[in-house]
């Protein structure tokens, strides 16, 4: 399980902490991490032009004390001060020490003012190596003019460029990025994950993150966290000597229609990849669904006469059929209500339910049913996630480039961490759907359920693709392989 935390946790793990330790015994662990970071992605640290982009706190300070580490191994390191009053001093002194410099600011007489920008320019344009020292867990809101403007300049230049701890600009507790925002090829980041640093836009301007442990001792309960193969694995359902197929589960599929039959043949084709005994199919695309898969069992007419299930999946490609969505509401399983389902629900029916519901919008879903527009969803991925959950007083599954997954109760959010942009292909959430609600009907959990199954989906979506376009179908086919790899 990898695991993020708030600001505000981290912090508290910090000063428990610190008080134990010597004086900046934290930020010397913290740059002799970065310092060994930048140096194997230099290669070579002899001769090499390193520029620190310095803000006024202890994030500018990691930088520091990490560029005198390189400058005694040779490099060449510039620093370029935000607020050079306010810089953190043994940081700069120990860069001094050790040999380097500081680009020249605003006043020319004594370079006290904060770093001129055409001469920050000129060293970052020039440089091999730019370290994001400007803002870290200490940042309010989108990043200040000066520092905006750096974040552009480093974009324009041809340098690898290190974040420390987070890029500078995105917010750590959300992911949300208001404004300029440094793009690194690397992040590295002290004692935990943050959640920004796993969920989208965020995730995208850290590039590759590297985590340092200093010591820290951080809660059980994450704020967020990412199931890895070992998790799913303990998830998964097996059938044992005394199972049969009703004792496996019987996962109900409401979905297609006779515009959108597809819809119902990839559910279908989830579901009897996804670990139940058997799936019903009800509904009007019976003939497809048969045709691809002779082992469903096949019905028309409304889910309350289709016999039992233990979990019902409605809603894919359903197009207008409000009363279906009501029936599958009102027994009392586990239901996945997705797609055109979504808007088909009613919210107070929903509400109203016993068993576990886990809805599983897309953005544009899921702007919808919050009345806000899909830029918003997608630019506050874990605020609508949480916010739907609790409208609705169900599980939520927001899909995506980083696919979230809320309960209603609030508590840990899990992110999906194998997800992959070629899934980005009609009918894949199809596939997810008929895929969650196996697992829903073989007895996980919403919560387990969803991370289950977007981790197993995201999964065979990249076997599925290999690099080279898929169809839904293809994501269908290489469930088995997912599995195999999640339990092998
Ligand atoms: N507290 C600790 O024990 C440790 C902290 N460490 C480092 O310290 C950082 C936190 O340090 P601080 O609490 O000093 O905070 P930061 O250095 O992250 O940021 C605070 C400074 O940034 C400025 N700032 C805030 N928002 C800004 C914005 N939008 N645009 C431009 N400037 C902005 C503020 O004026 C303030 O001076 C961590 O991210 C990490 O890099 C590490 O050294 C490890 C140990
Ligand atoms: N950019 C992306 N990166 C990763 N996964 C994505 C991306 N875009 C979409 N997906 C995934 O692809 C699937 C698409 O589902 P959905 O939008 O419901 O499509 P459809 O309705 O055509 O089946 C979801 O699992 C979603 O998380
Ligand atoms: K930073």
């Amino acid at each position: 399980m990898r695991s993020a935390y708030g600001v505000e946790t981290v912090r508290a793990a910090e000063r428990e902490l610190m008080a134990r330790l010597p004086e900046g015994a934290l930020m010397q662990r913290a740059a002799a991490g970065l310092a060994a970071a930048c140096a194997e992605l230099l290669g070579r640290v002899y001769g090499a032009r390193v520029v620190l982009l310095v803000g006024s706190g202890d994030n500018g300070g990691d930088a520091l004390y990490a560029g005198a580490r390189l400058a005694r191994r040779g490099a060449g390191v510039t620093a370029v001060l935000l607020a050079p009053d306010r810089t953190h001093a043994g940081g700069l002194a120990a860069l001094r020490r050790a040999g380097g410099s500081v680009a020249p600011g605003r006043r020319d007489d004594a370079g006290q003012g904060p770093a001129d920008l055409a001469a920050a320019e000129r060293v970052i344009l020039a440089a091999d190596l730019v370290v994001d020292g400007i803002v870290g867990i200490g940042g309010k809101g989108g990043l200040r003019p000066d520092a905006a403007a750096l974040a552009e300049v480093t974009a324009a230049s041809r340098a690898a460029v290190v974040a420390v701890d987070l890029p500078s600009g995105v917010e750590a507790d959300t992911g949300e990025v208001r404004g300029a925002a440094v793009r690194a090829d690397l992040t590295v980041t002290f004692g935990t994950h943050k959640p920004g640093l796993l969920i989208d836009p965020a995730r995208e301007y850290a590039g590759s993150v590297r985590l340092i442990d200093i010591g820290l001792s951080m809660p059980d309960e994450a704020e967020l966290e990412a199931l890895q193969h070992a998790d799913v694995a303990a998830l998964l359902p097996v059938p044992r000597a005394e199972s049969d197929k009703y004792r496996r589960g019987v996962v109900g599929i409401a979905a297609g229609s006779a515009r959108y039959p597809g819809a119902a043949v990839l559910a279908v084709a989830g579901a009897l990849r996804g670990g139940a005994g058997a799936v019903r199919y009800v509904g009007p695309a019976g003939d497809a669904v048969i045709a691809r898969f002779p082992e469903t069992l096949v019905s028309s007419g409304s889910p309350e006469r289709a016999g039992r299930v233990q979990a019902w999946v409605v809603g894919p490609g359903a197009g207008d059929d409000a009363e279906a969505v009501a029936a599958v509401l009102r027994a009392d399983v586990p239901v996945l209500v997705d797609a055109d389902g979504l808007r088909l629900a009613d919210r107070d029916l929903v509400r109203a339910r016993r068993a576990p519901t886990l809805l599983t919008p897309h953005a544009g879903e899921a702007a919808a049913l919050l009345g806000v527009s899909r830029d918003e969803v997608e630019g506050a991925r874990l605020h609508s996630v949480r916010e739907l959950a609790g409208r609705y007083g169900a599980t939520v599954l927001l899909k995506g480039s980083t696919t979230l997954v809320a309960s209603a109760a609030g508590g840990v959010v899990r992110v999906n961490p194998t997800g992959t942009s070629w899934l980005a292909t009609a009918g894949s959430g199809d596939v997810l759907s008929g895929l969650t609600g196996s697992l829903l009907a073989a007895g996980l959990g919403a919560l387990d359920a969803g991370s289950a199954g977007a981790y197993l989906h995201g999964l065979a979506g990249r076997f599925a693709a290999d690099g080279a376009p898929m169809g839904a179908h293809d994501v269908a086919e290489e469930i088995r392989s997912a599995w195999r790899d999640v339990v092998g």
